[in-house]
């Protein structure tokens, strides 16, 4: 697709958490250094910016209450997969982040939502993608492979693992985004050679990122078929979406960065059951 075709912007279900309580004291991931400073107030601004900008692109965003004492919980794209009214919770891999399920629990039953607890571990949308009728599913960091059959059986999609190999990349998320119904973007070197070879065959036209704009979680983007918002560092990726016809919010996100997260991991997307 070429910079004139046309594309349509469909209105999202988001649900955020505030990071009223963020914070690195521990590391779980090549991203976080708990002798670097954050900076809470500078985190709060950021993470404001980007839920009054999806408010402004008209979607509707919910909040979940932030627990003290849980600093990763601003990134709720990790507390469920949620799809045709059916909430996924996450079983979290680290002991650290095991608490904020039951938070998801509580938050999606008091709203009605069929809510199916985890028997293996999952990071909710971290690692479970869905383009079009097809959730796209990571392992070899966080999600067990056996989740894969689970989210298989509970959400009613058919599921493609991808392995990914590289622990900056540890989340599917943070090296793969959807764009639309159809087509993606993607970092080549954060998959095995058999799971990029399943990427090659099912999207041969995806937008492939530079290793400079992986780097700076260029595809930690969320995009609602039209506008891609990904972070500001990303101006490579940022052309190569203009060049295909999508519009780009660039945003910054540099102190949840700390944490290893953008974008994409601060937005679970609430898809509600069909009518
Ligand atoms: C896309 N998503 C949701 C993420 N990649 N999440 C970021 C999680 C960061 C956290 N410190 C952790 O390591 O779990």
């Amino acid at each position: 697709m070429s910079a004139d075709t046309p594309r349509t912007a469909r209105p999202r279900h988001y649900l955020m958490c505030r990071p009223t309580h963020f914070t690195v004291d521990y590391s779980i991931n090549p991203w976080m250094n708990p002798a670097k400073p954050t900076d809470g107030d500078r985190a709060i601004a950021q993470w404001e910016r980007l839920h009054a900008l999806f408010l402004d692109l008209g979607h509707t965003v919910e909040l979940i209450e932030p627990t003290p004492g849980l600093p990763d919980m601003v990134f709720a794209a990790n507390g469920a997969t949620v799809v045709d009214g059916t909430a996924l919770v996450a079983r979290f891999r680290h002991e650290e982040r095991a608490d904020e399920a039951p938070a998801y629990v509580e938050w999606f039953r008091a709203r009605g939502y069929r809510v199916q607890q985890a028997e293996f571990t999952n990071e909710g949308e971290g690692d479970y993608l869905l383009v079009g009728g097809r959730l796209l599913a990571g392992t070899g960091f966080r999600t067990d492979r056996r989740a894969h059959a689970e989210a298989e059986r509970v959400l009613g999609r058919p599921v493609v693992t991808l392995e990914l190999v590289d622990p900056r990349y540890y989340h599917l998320d943070t090296a793969l985004s959807v764009l639309s119904d159809t087509e993606i973007m993607y970092y080549p070197a954060a998959f095995s050679p058999a799971s990029l070879k399943t990427l090659q065959e099912l999207y041969p036209d995806a937008v492939l990122a530079s290793a400079e704009d992986a780097a700076v979680f260029g595809l930690n983007a969320v995009s609602d078929g039209r506008r891609v918002v990904l972070p500001e560092a990303a101006v490579g990726l940022a052309g190569q979406l203009r060049a295909r016809g999508f519009e780009t919010i660039a945003i910054d996100l540099t102190e949840l960065l700390k944490a290893g997260g953008s974008v994409k991991c601060c937005t679970l997307e609430l898809r509600a059951a069909a009518e």
